[in-house]
């Protein structure tokens, strides 16, 4: 496996109920900006599908094991629904049914044609051999087989998932389709039509973000001094970014602490030390917390770790000026009001995280048209995508006078309010 150790935390310290429910409120009040009616929040508020599956697989031991999976669809009147499949042993149903919703708003945001969807199976993969693994992974595609597909609803890897776990799903569903189907999921390894630049895509997206926010603050990126909470797929990739880009990455963390240097880390050295939980910090005596780490005097701040990092106890301690959320529901609701009135820029999660799915669109596009692109190819579509998305969702916070975050939502529910109202569904 390819994930993270410290990824476990983020499914234990991220209070579930909670992101649901700030979900829900933000919906609504973006959708009263709108002047959607209540008819509509009704719909959208919850996934329109959840299916829980029970899937036996003989273990190695000669038992078999039932385990438990979901697989959600917010909505579809877009097109088909999106979105990874988790691996995890605290999984919860409320949890998955949340990330499906912010699926949809990053899909809307970003302006691909899909709905959101999320799956999981509740299981600890780090115990389970490549064996068993591999019949939980052909296991969940024959039992959610009925619903998903390459134009019903696409998976993706997620938490403690990768491109090999992909790969089984793909040839599982293939068989099922009597068909080659390389569009029934994306993540995939580049000989199975993977699309290039696709393990980079999140921190690429976040690199933008920071760029176009940077601009917008009259922050020169070069020099410009930035702290990074977490250094796995999204923190590493992006750290790598933020130092070539010329800045000063004068912080990061993994789940055992921080290393802070004023002068600027060397960030090749470490991404070279790292080890595959995303852990480097342990090789070092002199560190810092966490939770120094978020309030070290810097201009750019990026959580790219857990949820619920800035709170209402830590907000006013926040010296950056601009924080740009790679993690999933880094600020809670009460920290986004403090800090918009501190007069921080926060580009959110639903945006700035949005990379990630944008080429995993691609991906299933060049899937469908047996065509592929080349590395630059997929970065040009990017940028063009998240400069634009940037650009719209700013533009919308100034003229509104509201945070980027409500503009985001807004900007991430339209599509699918319109749709579902030209279907004649409210
Ligand atoms: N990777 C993506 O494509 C992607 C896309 C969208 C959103 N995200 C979000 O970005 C965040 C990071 O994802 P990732 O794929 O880089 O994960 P990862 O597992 O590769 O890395 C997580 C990093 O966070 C650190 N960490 C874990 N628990 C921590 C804690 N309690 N305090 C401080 N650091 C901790 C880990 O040590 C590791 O360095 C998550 O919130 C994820 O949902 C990732």
């Amino acid at each position: 496996m390819t994930t993270q150790k410290g990824t476990e935390n983020i499914t234990k310290d991220v209070k579930n109920d909670d992101i649901l429910t700030s979900t829900q409120k933000i919906i609504h009040e973006a959708l009263e900006k709108l002047g959607y009616s209540e008819e509509v929040y009704e719909l959208l508020k919850e996934p329109m599908r959840t299916l829980i599956v029970k899937i036996p697989v003989r273990m190695d031991d000669g038992k078999v094991k039932v385990f438990t999976g979901y697989r959600v669809q917010h909505n579809d009147s877009v097109g088909p629904t999106k979105g990874g499949i988790r691996f995890h042993p605290n999984v919860t149903e409320r949890e998955i049914q949340a990330l499906a919703i912010w699926m949809s708003l990053k899909c809307g945001i970003v302006n691909v044609p899909y709905g959101g969807g999320k799956g999981a199976i509740i299981c600890d993969p780090r115990t389970m051999s490549i064996r068993e693994l591999e019949a939980l992974s052909r296991g969940y595609v024959r039992a959610v087989s009925q619903i998903v597909g390459p134009t019903k609803d696409i998976p993706a890897p997620d938490v403690f998932t990768n491109s090999q776990i992909m790969a089984w799903m793909m040839d599982e569903y293939s068989k099922i389709d009597q068909f080659n189907s390389p569009g029934f999921i994306t993540g995939k390894p580049l000989v199975l039509g993977g699309s290039h630049g696709r393990e980079s895509a999140t921190a690429k997206g976040v690199t933008i973000c920071i760029r176009e926010a940077a601009k917008k603050r009259g922050i020169d990126l070069k020099g410009a001094r930035v702290v990074v909470q977490g250094f796995g797929n999204a923190g590493g990739y992006l750290s790598k970014f933020m130092h070539d880009a010329g800045a000063k990455v004068i912080g990061i963390s993994d789940a055992y602490g921080a290393l802070y240097d004023p002068d600027g880390l060397d960030i090749d050295y470490l991404l070279d030390r790292r080890d595959s939980f995303g852990t480097v910090t342990n090789l070092f005596n002199n560190t810092i917390t966490n939770k120094e780490l978020l309030e070290l005097d810097c201009d750019i701040l990026v959580p790219a770790a857990i949820g619920n990092q800035i709170t209402k106890e830590n907000a006013h301690n926040i010296k950056a000026d601009i924080i740009v959320e790679a993690a999933n529901g880094p600020t809670t609701a009460e920290a986004t009001a403090i800090l918009t009135e501190l007069g921080k820029l926060i580009v959110p999660d639903v945006l700035a995280s949005a990379g990630g799915v944008t080429v995993s669109y691609f991906e299933w596009v060049q899937n469908n048209q047996g065509y592929y692109w080349s590395e630059e190819e997929v970065a040009e579509k990017l940028e063009d995508i998240m400069v634009r998305s940037f650009e719209n969702i700013y533009n919308t916070a100034k003229t509104r006078k509201i945070d980027m975050r409500l503009a985001a939502y807004m900007a991430g529910v339209r599509n699918m309010a319109e749709a579902c109202r030209f279907r004649g569904w409210v």
